[in-house]
């Protein structure tokens, strides 16, 4: 090899045994359908009713195994990265560093506060890398006064921040963070200084956006000229195209005298009659607006909560990016997503280990990492057409390849950027179809990163052991919830559209990849088997029904296998990627309330709205504030928050109900009729695994007070429901 090293790969120690026991445990998974199928063909005395108990159980059983067996795809080929930023910068010129745009998107500046937009911003300006070749754009799809305000405050700010971290050698870049952390500050009277400079500039911001406007106080006659291009007219859904540059590279300075990055805020124009496409929309208007400016060749995506944590993250994506035998096929570098506030037990496992980081470390080592939306950076060049065939824009100037040599401020390129951002420019362009981010689905990152990796980009997944970037989590159950039901709606747009996963997907990347891809693609069938599992093996306790074979049986072993062994190897991982039991415990359980939730109701919208009964699904953005001290109390005391009367309770009370009447039920018979448990056991043990795991709903149903607790509604009708339930399992299940 030629030059220093960049960075290594090593595959994962667990790689040998993942197979053996992916081996093994097929053959169990295979001798348990072959028993359910044949005890359904052969069984004698079959009833209606045990015909269908029997189906139900063996659908959900195959598509448990489809699951397991699409979840090995991960298993086979994990690996791990190494960077050496160190030997880069020893052999790589600065002034060589290649230019950086920075896409941070934001859309509600109630829901997503700008002071914490402006925190994001202000983390990777001050990131260690020449700032003259930093590019950030402010995508603000909530065409707000108020995230504009908040920008042009923290761009006057940066010119002390940036000189301010350069010199004490601050680690935190964002502001926020940094006077946050304890770490004792380098230089306490500077830091006193510029602590009181961005308190002010914060009350300043936070007043506004409390008003609601911005007020002729807060700023200059020259800045107020800015604010004149909201009309009278001007909502959130139809304005026209605002950009205002707020830092220049070429003419603003900090106040040591250095070149400052480029700071752009950019509301695209709206209008109700044309498809805006959310998040993918923004993004591409961004793309448009960046290569008009300045055209770097690298991307940074950023959601607004996700600050920069580590400013040396550049040179670690630079050893990747300008390693010559991976250049020309690199598409992204992805980072995991991290999160900060998340409490001790992460209660609704918001952690995401598996999606961000097991799943990612698997994928990396089949064929390159999946998009996860924010802390991605992205070849230029992967927007435009696969790796051997530039497809070109219909302006050549916003082509990859075509360099910037004006002004951003001059009149061309503003008249360029404004066209550009308009709501009809991308008709009749291949824009969010070939060109792009991918529009179709409300999980355009999971959608544009399999596109790309079909058309034959690679991806890394970098997992430093610092993480890149942090971000907010949600913390009640409801906010987690409606979150995964928008992925798990907009997982299966992509499963349902041409490009299907187990098609498309697997003819492009091999069986591996299209199997990994489905894996997190049909996420939303896990709510079959839950609910299958959740209801039927009760109900037919309740009515002495055994549906799995006895203790006496050998049958009762592998099944006894399959469920430790499937356990066993999920909490091996979980702990393997520095989990803990506690953690792991609560994954496990919101993985059970997922599917009998979000995961159940995003699967039946969706094909509410195939069949035309539903308009189109939204994007409901996932709120980043908690102004009730209550609520974050009881987040950090690990205490579960339901609250508000969500339809999504329902079924998850009712099976919480179902489950503990059954194995008392079960407990009862054992007691005082002594009845031979040995037929029910697996079922008794299913029911008090389930009564376990739901301990806080009964909690929340009938010891809480507090705001959290279950809404009586929710109570009520969950147990209608039951006892519905219970009456009708009765009628029908004998036979
Ligand atoms: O019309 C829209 C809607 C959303 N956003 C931005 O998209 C980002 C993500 O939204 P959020 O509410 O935080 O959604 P999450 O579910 O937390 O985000 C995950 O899932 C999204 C796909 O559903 C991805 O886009 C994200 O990168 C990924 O972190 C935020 O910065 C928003 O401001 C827009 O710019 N325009
Ligand atoms: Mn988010």
């Amino acid at each position: 090899m030629e030059g220093p090293l960049l960075h290594t790969l090593e595959p994962s120690r667990l790689t040998v045994f993942n197979r053996v026991f992916a081996a093994v445990y097929a053959c169990a998974v295979v001798a348990l359908l072959c028993h359910r199928s044949s005890k359904l063909i052969h069984s004698t005395a079959a009833t209606l009713p045990s015909i269908s108990i029997s189906l139900c159980m063996l659908t959900s059983d195959l598509l448990l195994a489809f699951m397991w067996a699409a979840t090995q795809a991960f298993r086979m080929r994990p690996i791990h990265r190494k960077e050496f930023p160190d030997n880069l910068v020893r052999t790589v010129k600065e002034s060589d560093f290649p230019a950086l745009d920075v896409f941070i998107c934001t859309s509600d500046p109630h829901k997503e506060p700008p002071m914490s937009v402006a925190n994001t911003a202000l983390s990777v300006m001050a990131y260690d890398y020449p700032a003259e070749k930093i590019s950030v754009y402010v995508s603000d799809d909530g065409g707000s006064q108020l995230t504009l305000f908040a920008f042009m405050e923290a761009a006057k700010f940066a010119t002390h921040w940036l000189p301010f971290c350069r010199k004490n050698n601050v680690v935190e870049r964002s502001p926020e963070a940094y006077f946050a952390s304890s770490n004792s500050w380098s230089s306490e009277m500077e830091a006193e200084k510029i602590k009181t400079m961005y308190d002010s500039m914060k009350i300043r911001v936070e007043n506004v956006v409390e008003r609601g406007k911005v007020g002729d106080e807060y700023i200059t006659r020259e800045e107020s000229k800015a604010f004149l291009k909201w009309t009278h007219g001007s909502t959130r859904q139809s304005h026209p195209t605002i950009i205002q540059v707020l830092l220049e590279n070429s003419k603003d300075k900090d106040i040591s005298g250095l070149l400052m990055p480029n700071l752009i805020y950019v509301s695209r124009e709206k209008s109700k009659t044309s498809p805006h496409h959310f998040k993918a929309g923004a993004l591409n208007v961004l793309l448009r607006v960046s290569a008009a400016m300045t055209n770097a060749p690298i991307i940074l995506t950023l959601d607004c909560d996700m600050y920069s944590n580590d400013p040396y993250t550049p040179l670690r994506v630079l050893c990747y990016l300008l390693d010559p035998q991976a250049r020309s096929k690199l598409g992204y570098v992805q980072f995991p997503q991290c999160f900060k506030g998340i409490n001790k037990t992460d209660t609704y496992a918001c952690e995401f280990k598996r999606l961000f980081q097991i799943y990612s470390v698997g994928f990396d080592g089949l064929g390159g990492a999946n998009h996860v939306g924010t802390g991605c950076f992205f070849n230029r060049r992967v927007f435009f057409g696969c790796p051997l065939m530039l497809l070109l824009p219909e302006i050549p100037e916003l082509g990859p390849n075509h360099i910037v040599n004006k002004h951003i401020q001059s009149q061309p390129i503003m008249e360029l950027s404004q066209k550009v951002a308009s709501c009809n420019y991308e008709n009749q362009t291949k824009w969010g179809y070939e060109m792009g981010f991918r529009y179709g689905s409300l999980v355009e990152d999971y959608f544009t990163g399999y596109r790309l990796q079909c058309e034959g980009w690679k991806s890394i997944f970098c997992n430093p052991e610092r993480a890149a970037f942090l971000g907010d989590a949600p913390i009640t159950l409801v906010d987690v919830l409606n979150q995964q039901k928008r992925w798990a709606v907009g997982l299966l747009e992509v499963v349902f559209s041409k490009f299907s996963l187990l098609t498309f997907g697997i003819k492009h990347m091999g069986l591996l990849m299209g199997l990994a891809y489905a894996q997190n693609g049909l996420w939303a069938i896990w709510s079959i088997p839950t609910t299958i599992y959740a209801f039927l093996p009760p109900l037919a306790l309740l009515n002495g029904i055994n549906v799995f074979p006895t203790v006496s049986e050998p049958w009762f072993v592998l099944y006894v296998f399959l469920f430790l062994g499937a356990y066993g190897q999920d909490i091996l991982d979980f702990m393997l990627y520095n989990g803990t039991v506690q953690r792991w415990w609560n994954d496990q359980r919101i993985w059970m309330i997922k599917g009998l939730t979000c995961h159940l109701f995003g699967f039946t919208d969706f094909f509410l709205k195939s069949t035309g009964i539903f308009s189109t699904h939204g994007f409901n953005l996932t709120s980043k504030v908690v102004d009730d001290d209550d609520q974050k109390k009881r987040y950090e005391e690990g205490v579960f928050e339901f609250g508000v009367p969500s339809p999504m309770f329902v079924p998850l009370t009712t099976a919480a109900i179902i489950n503990l009447v059954s194995f008392a039920w079960g407990l009862i018979m054992l007691v005082f009729r002594g009845s031979k448990l040995e037929g029910l056991f697996l079922q008794m043990f299913i029911a008090g695994f389930v009564v376990v795991n739901s301990w806080p709903i009964y909690a929340a149903m009938v010891l809480r007070s507090d705001e959290g607790r279950m809404p009586v509604r929710v109570t009520i009708i969950s147990t209608f429901l039951a006892c519905g339930l219970v009456v009708v399992a009765s009628l029908t299940l004998r036979g």
